[in-house]
């Protein structure tokens, strides 16, 4: 639905740099993207470079002033996992930022773009050796430990390097937040950190303040993604800062570091409001605040791990229309929960309808998350003003599953028709860091924009690239 009167662009979707020219086509960062898809072709991932260092900024100075307030210090790490490359990692860090990976390929992306090791972090739950080594001989800032197994063998990778690894505990606290049951991750039954509730946060804390080969800075808190609410994590930050007081009062060691993870949600359609940074860097502060001094506990540095908020909103998919067909649906429910859920979008009518199919040159290999999770997102026809009144419409891509869904539900013009170029706004998180040859397609390139000019970031894949793997 487009939610938003006549032409204007939902600002909380589209990237700040959007805007309508007289014809009805769209620019971004100045660039039309017509001419930038008659360059570069399509699908493409188009990123507004100045929108991405202005929301990296935006946070980090969100948090560092709110925490300033409460006299604590901040590291804002971008969370690569969303969408990292050489030039965003570049950018992420000369805002300010840090770079958090979560695998040995994240981790060569961050220093390949050259972030000193000391601005790093790895995290994971299943780390290789290859990667605790490289990490190690890289110097990062600090090794999330996931699990007790991962204490030892952090601790015997820096005994073979001769370092002292600086490390954090990752704890799940039991605070169940995010968009979907499979990006939740602190609640007790998943993959991800050590329980507090349990005992086993406090026991890998004891484990690592064992092992002279591990500097022990703090614990880290991650609680979901796609958050809206924000009181999770000040739940969240109570419960770590209570463990940080357990574990000073039994050993006399009061950590210095307090990792409240990333998750902040945006909006992915018109009508959602994305978390605002300031609002929630306040309400995290006087958690904090609140809660080491009813502890008597001088107050850590705080770090956080945004990657969708930073991301997510830069970038639109932009795809070229195919085949459109309407097709006529029977309103009522299969009995799917899928089904069951489109019938209450649809008006819960029982009253056939006509759904328009519109075919896309792309789909879940650039873009899973609508299959994975059943997200939502909107459309536009951004190379021309389409006709006045709409049809009701779903975006599909051109892969063999009739999950291959792009925008489930979505009003398009009319005269939508083949040739059209479609964008999708907010794909800049997990689009291309989630994206597949699925069908064998090569995967889509990411061209970043900027005052009027268009950059290719990360090239598109080559039908050449992915026959270059088989080996015959
Ligand atoms: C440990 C950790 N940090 C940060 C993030 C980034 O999350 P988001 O992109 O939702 O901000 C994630 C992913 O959810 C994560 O697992
Ligand atoms: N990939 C997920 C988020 C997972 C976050 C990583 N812990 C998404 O698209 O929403």
């Amino acid at each position: 639905m487009s939610g938003v009167p006549g032409d204007a662009l939902d600002p909380q979707v589209w990237p700040a740099g959007a805007e309508v020219g007289e014809d009805g086509a769209v620019r971004i960062a100045g660039v039309d993207l017509r001419s930038l898809a008659a360059e570069h072709g399509t699908p493409a991932y188009v990123l507004d470079e100045a929108d991405f260092r202005r929301r990296a900024r935006a946070w980090r100075t969100a948090f560092e002033e709110a925490f300033a307030a409460i006299g604590a210090g901040v590291d804002v790490y971008y969370a690569g996992k969303a969408f990292l490359s050489v030039a965003v990692a570049r950018w992420a860090h000369e805002e300010g930022l840090r770079i958090d990976t979560a695998t040995g390929g994240e981790l060569a992306v961050a220093l390949r773009a050259g972030v000193p090791g000391e601005d790093i972090g790895l995290h994971g739950n299943n780390k290789s050796d290859a990667e605790i080594d490289r990490a190690l001989a890289a110097g990062v800032g600090r090794i999330v430990l996931d699990s007790l197994v991962e204490v030892d063998r952090v601790a015997e990778a820096a005994a073979r390097a001769g370092v002292r690894a600086p490390v954090m505990v990752r704890v799940t606290t039991g605070v169940h937040a995010g968009g979907h049951e499979y990006i939740s991750t602190a609640h007790e039954d998943q993959k991800f950190g050590l329980s507090v509730a349990g005992g086993q946060a406090l026991e890998a804390l004891r484990a690592v303040l064992a092992r002279p080969e591990l500097e022990l800075l703090g614990i880290h808190s991650h609680i979901g993604s796609q958050i809206l609410d924000p009181s999770g994590f000040e739940v969240a930050a109570r419960r770590i800062l209570e463990l940080r007081s357990a574990l000073a009062r039994e050993t006399g060691v009061l950590v210095s570091e307090v990792d409240l993870g990333g998750g902040y949600g945006v909006a992915y359609v018109p009508g959602e409001v994305a978390l605002d940074p300031v609002e929630t860097a306040r309400a995290a502060a006087r958690a904090v605040g609140d809660e080491c001094a009813r502890l008597g506990d001088a107050v850590p540095r705080i770090s956080i791990e945004p990657g969708r908020a930073v991301v997510g909103p830069t970038t639109v998919t932009l795809y070229t229309v195919g085949t459109v067909k309407p097709v006529t649906v029977d309103g009522a429910p299969t009995g799917d929960a899928r089904d069951a859920r489109d019938a209450r979008d649809d008006g819960a009518s029982a009253e056939p309808f006509v759904r328009t199919y519109v075919s896309v040159d792309g789909g879940m290999s650039d873009n899973l998350r609508p299959a994975l999770y059943g997200a939502r997102y909107s459309a536009r026809v951004v190379s021309r003003r389409g006709a006045a009144t709409t049809v009701r419409s779903r975006v599909v891509g051109k892969h063999c599953e009739s999950g291959d869904v792009v925008v489930h539900d979505v009003e398009l013009p009319s005269d939508v028709r083949a040739g059209d170029l479609l964008a999708v706004p907010v794909t800049g998180a997990y689009g291309r860091s989630m994206a597949s040859n699925y069908n064998h397609v090569p995967r889509p390139p990411v061209v970043a924009v900027r005052d009027g000019a268009a950059r290719v970031v990360v090239r598109r894949e080559t039908e050449d690239d992915l026959l270059a793997l088989d080996l015959g």
